[in-house]
């Protein structure tokens, strides 16, 4: 046997290629119940973490955050765009309403670490991003990341209290999957890869 045969390799590499990106539409009740979202926020914080200095976090939604989520998501879109029509300010506040648990992750970039550029901070959330997905997935859950330029916007920084040093990045939907589409193509290994000799 190789070690690529053990079950822990066979049961990785299946969560790793069974995980993909389901938008908030397709994610119905149930979600996960808080107990599990601590499993899923605990794998979360085995990210690596360079002279570990925690550089995000992520804020849990209830019904009020959701609230104020949805206003800052019609708030952002009425001041990127003045004309935007009453519906599409709705369908906005509307998209913090999809998906039985969402969550925010915020990237915390305020330490004053020269040792540790912003970019290393930033693969360290994704990294926590990645295991809390792969946690849910080899739970039964699906997942999906949504973001866009209402995630920089005043007003929603200001309905989550962040700081100068402090981005919102990406929520992340938990829940059941309704309908899920085909699996999307993985880039080829050697599309990623460069073989130095
Ligand atoms: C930080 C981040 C933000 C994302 N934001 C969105 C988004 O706003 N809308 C969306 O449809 N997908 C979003 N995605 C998911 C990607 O579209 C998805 O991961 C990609 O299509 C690859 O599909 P897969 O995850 O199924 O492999 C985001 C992914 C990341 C990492």
């Amino acid at each position: 046997m190789t070690p690529d045969d053990t079950d822990l390799a066979v049961l990785a590499d299946a969560l790793i290629h069974s995980r993909q990106h389901i938008g908030p539409k397709r994610l119905v009740a149930p979600g996960p119940d808080e107990a599990t979202l601590r499993v899923l926020l605990a794998a979360a914080a085995a990210a690596p973490d360079h002279q570990q200095l925690r550089p995000w976090r992520f804020h849990v939604l209830g019904p009020q955050a959701r609230a104020r989520l949805g206003e800052a998501f019609a708030q952002a879109l009425q001041e990127r765009d003045p004309a935007a029509t009453e519906s599409q300010v709705a369908d906005a506040r509307d998209k913090a309403l999809r998906g039985p648990v969402l969550l925010l992750a915020v990237a915390d970039l305020r330490a004053d670490e020269p040792g540790v550029a912003e970019a290393e901070r930033l693969v360290s959330l994704g990294a926590a991003i990645q295991n809390l997905l792969l946690a849910a997935q080899a739970r039964g859950w699906g997942s999906g990341l949504t973001s866009g330029r209402s995630m920089r916007s005043t007003a929603l920084r200001q309905a989550f209290g962040l700081q100068e040093g402090e981005h919102a990045v990406c929520c992340i939907t938990l829940g059941t999957v309704s309908r899920a589409k085909p699996a999307r193509l993985r880039p080829a290994v050697d599309e990623i890869a460069r073989w130095e000799p």
